[in-house]
């Protein structure tokens, strides 16, 4: 029987703005996902980045099984009506339909989901980002599946040679999925030149070649698409599975060390630098800075241990420095130039119908 690990996280409120989930909300969505995962999950672990709060599911039932997403869905349910009676700002905020209606993909929630035969160790990461979307880990993967500079085992490794297969989805195609496969090494440049545009192409998968076996998914809701209009940046989580004929988890880790500029932090629509954070952390600086969190685990037979919070690591303080910085130096220059995110992907209608107003009192000159 295939083991599948499934991760479902959604924003459903806020203390003090968008920063951070309280106790009593993350105990409401904990009380009901024990009470409902007897017969159902395998095993489970929750946690918040900033103030989404993820649900890490084992079972056997296969991606997009109804029942596992049911689970998830209710549990944020539950957990919105806690959020309401405390008054938490934001309740509710990434449901975004009435009804549930089988998987809650295309309902706000984002979801990765990885299935395999558990190895008699089964390392894996679970990551997990806020104030920014799914694009923010298109460089991290890059580096850590396709370039030898960052990741050595390409080179070193037998399990690593045959190289990886990216799946990249276009997140602009609304009509249904769009997406594509690129083979690294040979397609080398075709990937880069599609995943230069973090808003419009994002890695889904990540697979590899050698074993055929799926390395990493990632979540790929883009919000606006689905409401129609700004309700919180996509946020997303993703599983990667390690070692062996994956990369080791210190060749996924580097590439956060670079603190690179993605799209997010305050309303949606800046370019600011992605802070790896400890586990359980809250939101501060300009509604920011986007962060992104890890988890490490390993399995047997489904029953997960305890996490590991690998940015905990003293290593990493040193790193949030360096990105506090590159978080002020942006903020000196406000609105100006690639501070902000272009007109297209600006997450807020006003500055467009500003835009529109002020078109009309153009003149051209005789
Ligand atoms: O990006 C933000 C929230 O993102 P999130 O929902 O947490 O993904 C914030 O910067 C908000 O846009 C900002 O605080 C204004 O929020 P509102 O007053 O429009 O809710």
């Amino acid at each position: 029987m295939k083991l599948t690990l499934s991760v479902i996280k959604a924003d459903i409120g806020s203390i003090g703005g968008h920063i951070c989930p309280s106790e009593r909300l993350m105990d409401s969505v904990h009380n009901h996902v024990n009470d409902q995962s007897e017969g159902l999950l395998l095993d489970y672990y929750l946690s918040y980045t900033g103030d989404d709060i993820a649900i890490l599911m084992t079972h056997e039932r296969g991606p997009g099984d109804e029942k596992i997403h049911k689970l998830a869905w209710d549990a944020f349910l539950a957990g919105t009506e806690a959020a309401k009676a405390e008054g938490l700002y934001g309740a509710g905020q990434d449901l975004l339909k009435e009804a549930f209606s089988g998987n809650v993909r295309g309902m706000g929630p984002a979801v990765a989901e990885l299935e395999f035969d558990e190895r008699p160790n089964e390392p894996f990461l679970f990551f997990a980002a806020d104030k920014t979307d799914p694009g923010a880990y298109n460089l991290p993967l890059y580096l850590a599946f396709a370039d030898p500079m960052n990741t050595p085992g390409l080179m070193l490794s037998p399990g690593l040679a045959a190289g990886f297969r990216f799946v990249i989805m276009d997140v602009n195609y609304t009509e249904a999925d769009r997406v594509i496969e690129l083979n690294a090494p040979e397609d080398l440049y075709d990937i880069a030149t599609l995943l230069r545009d973090t808003e419009r192409y994002v890695v889904e998968s990540v697979w590899s070649r050698g074993s055929g076996e799926q390395a990493a998914a990632v979540s790929t809701s883009r919000l606006h698409n689905i409401a129609g209009k700004y309700t919180g940046k996509d946020d997303p989580v993703m599983l990667v599975r390690v070692q062996k004929d994956f990369p080791a988890t210190g060749e996924i880790l580097e590439p956060y060390a670079i603190g690179p500029y993605v799209a997010g932090c305050m309303r949606g629509s800046h370019q600011m630098p992605l802070m790896p954070v400890q586990l359980n952390s809250g939101i501060s600086y300009f509604d920011g800075p986007p962060v992104v969190s890890c988890a490490a685990f390993a399995m047997h037979d489904g029953k997960l241990t305890e996490p590991v919070d690998v940015f905990s690591n003293p290593f990493w303080n040193t790193v949030r420095g360096h990105v506090a910085d590159k978080a002020i130096d942006m903020r000196r220059q406000g609105f100006f130039g690639a501070a902000m995110l272009p007109m297209s992907e600006l997450e807020y209608t006003g500055i467009m119908k500003k835009l529109e107003t002020l078109d009309d009192r153009f003149r051209v000159r005789d």
